[in-house]
C-alpha cells in the first residue's frame, strides 16, 4: 500500500484513479511515498525521506525545489497542456477587458442603484456610454512570449479573432513548432516583439533566466499604449518597471493573474486571483494526468512527463523489477549488471536513459533478489536509490 500525501485541493476525478487496493490518500502523514500538489510552496525540509515521487497537478513547478529532488533521486512530474485551454480562454477574456470599457461600464451601471425610472436610466446610459468606448482586437498585433501549450493555443485563437500574431520562444520544442499556425510570425528576439505588439501576453516558465525578464529596458522599448498580460508567473515581470511604464504612459494597461499590493486600486491595472487554471475541466485533466503518472511510477517505475528525469517506459516482464537512480557517470550500469551477474540472476529486459546529471534504469529480473544484493547496489559509488517493484 502506497501512501499519497495531498497538499492542495486535488480534483476527485484524479484521486479516484488511485485505487484503494494500492493507494492510501492522506492530507497529513509523516511518511508518504509520494506527494500530489498544485501551487503549495514545498520546501526541501517538507519532503520526507520516504518520498519517491512528486506530482504537480498543473504546469508550473517553481513551487517545488526541483534541484533538491533531483539530488535525492526523486522524479517531479507535471501535467503539460492539461490546463492550457482554461488559460487560453481567460487570456481571451483579458484581451476583451483590455480593449473595451467592460469593467468601468459595469461599475457605472451598478452605481445607479438609486434610480427607479427605467426610461430615465436608459436615457442616461445612452448619453454616458461614450465614456466606455473601446477598440476592436481585429487588426491589432498580439505578441506571444512562450509558444508552448498555452502560447500556441492563444496564438491560434487570436488569429481567429482577426489579430496579427507575432511570437518569441528561444527554446521551442519540435512538438510545439508543429502545433503552431504558420501565420504566427516568429521574432528573433523579445525586444523586437515588444517594439511591435499592441498587446503582449506572457506564457513562459519562471527560470533563472526568465526571472525579471520584463524589465525597464524592455518596457521602455514597447509600443506606446501597449497592454501587457501576465498569466505566467509573478517573478517574470518587474512590478516597479510596470508601474513606471504605466506612469509614463508607455503601457496603457497591465492585466495579471498574480496581484501584489502595489498594484491594487489602479485604474490601469486589472487583477485576478490566480484563476487561470481554475475550471472544473482543467482541474480534472491535471489531476487525472498527475495521478496516473504517480501511479505508474510507484507500481511500475515508469516515468512520463517528468521535469527532472528522463521519460522511460518498459512493459513489465520477469518476476520483479529493479528501478535504479544513479549519477550520470561512466561504468555505473556495468557495475550494477555485474552484481546481478555475480549472483547468477537472469535479466529478462531492461532500459536505461539519462537526463543531465541523472541516469535511470529499469531492470526486469527472472527471479526475486535478496536484500543483501540490493544493499550491494545501493553501496555502489554514484547510486542514489534503488527500488524493488514486485
Ligand atoms: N495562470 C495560471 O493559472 C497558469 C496556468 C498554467 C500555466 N501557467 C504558467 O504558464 C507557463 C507556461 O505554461 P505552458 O503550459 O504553456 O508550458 P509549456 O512548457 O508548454 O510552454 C512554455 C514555453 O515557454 C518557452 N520558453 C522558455 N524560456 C523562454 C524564454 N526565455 N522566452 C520565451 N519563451 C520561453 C518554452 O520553450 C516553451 O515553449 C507555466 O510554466 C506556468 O508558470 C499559469
Ligand atoms: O502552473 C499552473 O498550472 C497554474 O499556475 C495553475 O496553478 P493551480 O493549480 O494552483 O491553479
Amino acid at each position: 500500500m502506497y501512501k499519497i500525501l495531498t497538499l492542495n485541493q486535488i480534483s476527485k476525478k484524479g484521486l479516484n484513479r488511485l485505487s484503494t487496493n494500492n493507494f492510501e490518500l492522506a492530507e497529513n502523514t509523516s511518511s508518504p511515498d509520494a506527494i500530489l500538489l498544485r501551487s503549495h510552496k514545498l520546501q526541501g525540509d517538507d519532503i520526507a525521506p520516504t518520498v519517491k515521487a512528486i506530482g504537480r497537478a498543473g504546469a508550473g513547478t517553481n513551487n517545488i525545489p526541483v534541484s533538491i529532488c533531483t539530488e535525492r533521486g526523486i522524479p517531479v512530474f507535471n501535467s503539460p497542456g492539461a490546463n492550457a485551454n482554461a488559460v487560453k480562454e481567460l487570456v481571451i477574456g483579458g484581451l476583451a477587458l483590455g480593449s473595451r470599457g467592460i469593467l468601468d461600464g459595469i461599475s457605472y451601471v451598478n452605481s445607479l442603484s438609486h434610480m427607479t425610472d427605467a426610461g430615465e436610466m436608459a436615457k442616461l446610459l445612452e448619453k454616458e456610454k461614450k465614456r466606455f468606448k473601446g477598440n476592436e482586437l481585429a487588426g491589432r498585433t498580439l505578441g506571444v512570449v512562450g509558444l508552448g501549450a498555452i502560447g500556441s493555443m492563444i496564438a491560434n485563437a487570436a488569429l481567429n479573432l482577426g489579430m496579427d500574431v507575432i511570437g518569441f520562444d528561444p527554446a521551442l520544442s519540435v512538438d510545439a513548432a508543429w502545433r503552431l499556425p504558420s501565420a504566427v510570425q516568429k521574432m528573433e528576439n523579445i525586444k523586437s516583439l515588444f517594439a511591435r505588439a499592441d498587446y503582449i501576453t506572457l506564457h513562459l516558465p519562471v527560470l533563472e533566466e526568465t526571472r525579471g525578464l520584463v524589465n525597464l529596458d524592455l518596457l521602455d522599448n514597447c509600443k506606446p499604449g501597449c497592454c501587457l498580460l501576465n498569466f505566467a508567473r509573478e517573478e517574470i515581470v518587474s512590478i516597479d518597471a510596470v508601474l513606471a511604464a504605466l506612469d509614463k504612459g508607455k503601457l496603457r494597461q497591465f492585466i495579471t493573474d498574480f496581484p501584489v499590493p502595489s498594484l491594487i486600486g489602479r485604474e490601469d491595472v486589472i487583477l485576478m486571483p490566480h484563476i487561470g487554471a481554475s475550471t472544473d475541466e482543467a482541474e480534472e485533466n491535471c489531476a487525472v494526468m498527475a495521478a496516473d503518472q504517480i501511479s505508474d511510477f510507484l507500481l511500475n517505475g515508469n516515468i512520463k512527463n517528468s521535469v527532472n528525469f528522463p521519460n522511460l517506459q518498459l512493459e513489465r516482464s520477469g518476476c520483479c523489477r529493479l528501478a535504479v537512480v544513479n549519477h550520470n557517470v561512466p561504468k555505473m550500469l556495468g557495475s550494477i549488471l555485474s552484481i546481478l551477474a555475480d549472483a547468477n540472476i537472469n535479466i529478462i529486459d531492461m532500459l536505461n536513459k539519462s537526463r543531465d546529471d541523472i541516469a535511470y534504469s529499469l531492470i526486469d529480473l527472472g527471479e526475486d533478489v535478496s536484500s543483501e544484493l540490493i544493499t550491494k547496489i545501493e553501496l555502489l559509488d554514484g547510486v542514489i536509490n534503488v527500488r524493488v517493484i514486485h
